[in-house]
């Protein structure tokens, strides 16, 4: 069989991840609020009128938190298949991989302060 071309493997792939990307926001909980605070967020950034390097710093920090997610959802479903009865190890896969969501949200906010605080005040 003739193997496939570099580019229609690439595209490919871009319709694995974009299916990836669909199946999290239609089926986890945290992602739809994640895309809900970053659709108010856009708007807050319109309204304030913020400046390019803010918007940068935004969009980073929403990529950053949602992909993070993304993983730690990823690392939540390989432990439910490789152990789904009480096992303190993957307790602890999932504490830590929740504690890596937590940092870049906190990461987040903070950058949120940073950008929308001097403006309200
Ligand atoms: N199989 C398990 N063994 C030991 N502890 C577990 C196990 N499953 C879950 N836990 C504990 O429960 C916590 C929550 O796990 P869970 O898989 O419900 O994640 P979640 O953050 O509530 O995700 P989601 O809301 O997306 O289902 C984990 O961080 C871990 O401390």
């Amino acid at each position: 069989m003739a193997k496939e071309s570099f580019i229609v493997n690439r595209l490919k792939s871009v319709g694995f991840a974009l299916r990836g990307a669909l199946l999290l926001v239609r089926t986890e909980a945290s992602i739809k609020i994640q895309v809900f605070i970053a659709l108010v967020m856009t708007a807050v950034g319109f309204y304030f009128d913020i400046s390019n390097t803010e918007w940068i710093l935004q969009i980073f920090a929403i990529g950053m938190v949602m992909g993070i997610e993304g993983l730690n959802t990823a690392i939540e479903k390989i432990c439910d298949y490789v152990q789904p009865e009480f096992d303190s190890k993957i307790g602890f896969i999932k504490d830590v991989s929740a504690g890596a969501v937590m940092l870049v949200s906190i990461a987040a906010t903070l950058i949120g302060l940073i950008i929308y605080l001097p403006k309200m005040f």
